[in-house]
């Protein structure tokens, strides 16, 4: 199987050759031809499967062929939940759209709005947004959906549970209802599964892999440890292990700055990335980190959804999260595009709970693995993965993971353009980071990035065994 076979035509053929890419993933296989074919689609595939090109390929190939937009009108929406996502995203759309005449560009929050009406002007082919930013926009008059052809929701679970489903709800309502609709993640309980699909007309499921799976290429392992001993354990992971590169997950933003601060005292170059850091902070953060500058990024969930930082090794859960699909998210930022990559939670007694859900979830017993010198004085007891799975817990309602209200509630249901302050910080996680680049305002037709140029070619052949790439 090839990507010529799946109906794409020769631009993007060619922007695909580019970027290294031989053969289609299986979910790109599978999603591709269904959605060139107008048909609603659901896919759930593993963390960094491709996903991204599973929808924007098609997504591309479909709007060649129709007629070019018009003033602030946009004809296919992707909308993501972080403002980090929404860049990359933007930057994929960029580099996949390089040989056509289409426009695209994209909009978060926590940078300036008038440049983005700016743009927006003109029209857009393909916009990526977040949620509460797009609204802001849309009550401001910049942007018309009259004509929208397509919507699609990447991480689609995270855009339809509790914290953005107002924000979503008042975004479909100005939509046309004749509409093709795009649902892409790694994860769907079923509670958003039904939701989803009362949203979608007659979707085609596409699921490459078990439900909520983790993808196979990252090997996970537990370290049972004292709560008060975490941040001594994982300086001594990251020192003896020599771990160059390592993405670390905390509950609360308060709990990334405190670990952070440690982190720095005990000779480790770290920053913290979060929703009450500026939209400036968040992306020196995730900047200095995919260029090396410092060795360990510091994060909440903010960082867990969609983000693709080449080759990451490394992923440490200080604190396990409470919602157990974050955890395949979260440690889905190693093992990327067939790549290994190695997961370690550090777990104390009082999240016996979480890990038992984790491990329901995943239907997998993690290996446990005590680090000399850091035995725990309270034991993490047994789990057991195969007992039916529980009810999912939604985040409160209005909730944002990482403590982002909603758009709607953060303006405090006031007219976004009289509380433009607020609203700015709506869509919450917001700005962007590509893979290599950073750009806070990217908005584009067809420019160039540094990953496009002497780009390996990327085949999944290689490592059939263990790459989700190549177990067909
Ligand atoms: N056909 C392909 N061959 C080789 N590499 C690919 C191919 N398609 C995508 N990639 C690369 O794989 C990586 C992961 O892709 P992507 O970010 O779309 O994953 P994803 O499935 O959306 O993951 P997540 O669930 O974490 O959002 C990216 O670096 C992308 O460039």
């Amino acid at each position: 199987m090839s990507f010529a076979d799946l109906g794409l035509s020769a631009p993007i053929l060619a922007a695909v050759s580019e970027q290294g890419y031989e053969t289609p993933s299986p979910i790109q296989a599978q999603a591709i031809p269904a959605v060139i074919a107008g048909k609603d689609v659901m896919a759930a595939a593993q963390t960094g499967t491709g996903k991204t090109a599973g929808f924007t390929l098609p997504l591309l190939e479909r709007l060649s062929k129709g007629q070019l937009t018009k003033s602030n009108q946009v004809r296919a929406l992707i909308l993501t939940p972080t403002r980090e996502l929404a860049a990359q995203v933007g930057e994929s759309v960029s580099l996949y759209s390089k040989g056509l005449p289409l426009r695209s560009s994209v909009v978060f929050g926590g940078v300036k709005i008038n440049p983005q009406i700016a743009r927006l002007k003109h029209g857009c082919d393909i916009l990526v947004a977040t949620p509460g930013r797009l609204l802001d926009l849309y009550q401001q008059g910049a942007v018309r959906f009259n004509h929208l052809e397509i919507l699609v929701l990447d991480e689609a679970d995270r855009m339809l549970d509790m914290g953005f489903i107002h924000d979503i709800r008042k975004i479909l309502a100005v939509l046309p209802a004749k509409r093709q609709n795009l649902m892409f993640s790694a994860t769907f309980s079923d509670e958003i599964r039904k939701l989803a699909k009362g949203i979608a007309h007659q979707p085609v499921e596409v699921s490459v892999a078990p439900a909520n799976s983790t993808a196979q290429t990252v090997k996970q392992w537990i370290s049972p440890v004292d709560k008060n001993r975490k941040s001594a354990l994982l300086s001594h992971l990251i020192k003896s292990e020599s771990w160059h590169q390592v993405l670390v997950f905390t509950r609360t933003k308060h709990g990334a700055n405190k670990l952070t601060k440690v982190l720095e005292k005990n000779g480790i170059s770290a920053a913290a990335i979060h929703g009450n850091k500026s939209q400036g902070a968040r992306t020196k953060a995730l900047a200095a980190f995919k260029s090396g500058e410092i060795s360990t990024l510091v994060a909440t969930d903010i960082a867990a959804r969609g983000l693709d930082i080449d080759q990451l090794p490394q992923v440490v859960n200080f604190e396990l999260p409470n919602v157990p699909e974050d955890y395949v998210h979260r440690i889905g930022r190693t093992g990327r595009a067939g790549a290994s990559g190695q997961a370690v939670s550090l777990v104390s007694a009082d999240e016996t709970k979480q890990l038992n859900d984790i491990e329901r979830l995943i239907q997998n017993k993690l290996e446990r693995h005590t680090v000399a010198g850091f035995e725990p004085t309270n034991d993490l007891g047994s789990s057991s993965p195969s007992r039916p799975q529980k009810p999912r817990r939604s985040r409160p309602q209005g909730e944002h993971k990482d403590g982002q209200r909603s758009g709607e509630n953060a303006r405090g249901h006031k007219p976004a353009g009289k509380n433009r302050r607020h609203a700015d910080k709506a869509s919450g996680e917001g700005k962007p980071a590509s893979r290599d680049k950073l750009s806070a305002n990217h908005s584009s037709s067809g420019n160039t990035s540094r990953q496009s140029e002497n780009k390996p070619k990327r085949s999944f052949s290689a490592n059939k065994q263990t790459s989700p790439w190549g177990n067909r």
